[in-house]
């Protein structure tokens, strides 16, 4: 196992994920298997314009996937607790994403919106589209990336509510397959006073809205 993979496994094991982690092959390998990927669409891999594309999917897919390699226990681990009393809801809203669908490995465009109720403190308002990014940037179904981000908030910050909701279009049924362009898939996620009380629920959900009404 490599140094990587090895923090992938304690990062796997943190963030209370099921994957297993496996054994990470070469870059050369990588961008054989894209060689081999544009023969089977039917180009030549060998072609002036397509000699350096490998190269470059690989180093896309290292960008895009780099959340493999990220730990959202970092990004989280400051918490501010001199906030003036303040013990109302935080929302950041419209925090937007790509990510990619685990059975066709197409995107998945969408935003989230990520509110709670602070508890002891507050985290920095960047550090909530930094757990989205770093969940995003793997491969999963939306359910899994909401399921994700919502562990590990609640985990990190304990709030006394946490409220998810992911709406993103997904390219699998966009470009190919049932080819429906346009549809919105909504997921949410509560903890604590969001889960208990359906009023704290419609608050949230009202402010989301209205957040699409002001664009
Ligand atoms: N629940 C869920 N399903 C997803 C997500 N992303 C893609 N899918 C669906 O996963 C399913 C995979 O179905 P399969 O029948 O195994 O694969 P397929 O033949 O490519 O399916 P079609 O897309 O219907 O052509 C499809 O219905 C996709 O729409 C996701 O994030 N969550
Ligand atoms: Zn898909």
């Amino acid at each position: 196992m490599d140094a990587l993979v090895d923090k992938h496994a304690a990062q796997t094991e943190r963030d209370g994920d099921r994957r297993t982690p496996v054994h990470r092959p070469s870059r050369e390998e990588a961008e054989a298997a894209v060689r081999t990927l544009i023969q089977w669409a039917g180009d030549d891999p060998g072609r002036e314009g397509l000699l350096d594309t490998p190269r470059r999917v690989a180093k896309a897919w290292q960008e895009m996937f780099a959340g493999y390699h990220q730990d959202v226990g970092e990004e989280l681990d400051t918490i501010f607790e001199e906030v003036g009393g303040y013990q109302d809801m935080v929302l950041v809203r419209d925090i937007p994403f790509f990510s990619h669908c685990e059975h066709h490995v197409l995107p998945i465009l969408g935003h989230a919106h990520i509110a709670y109720y602070p508890r002891g403190g507050v985290v920095g308002l960047s550090k909530l589209a930094r757990v989205v990014d770093i969940h995003a940037r793997r491969l999963q179904t939306q359910e899994h990336l909401t399921a994700g981000v919502t562990q590990a908030i609640e985990e990190h910050l304990k709030p006394r509510g946490l409220a998810v909701m992911v709406e993103a279009e997904h390219m699998c049924m966009a470009m190919r397959g049932i080819q429906k362009q346009g549809l919105s898939t909504v997921t949410t996620g509560f903890t604590g006073i969001f889960k208990e009380d359906p009023q704290e629920q419609l608050r949230f959900l009202t402010l989301v809205r209205q957040a699409f009404k002001a664009r």
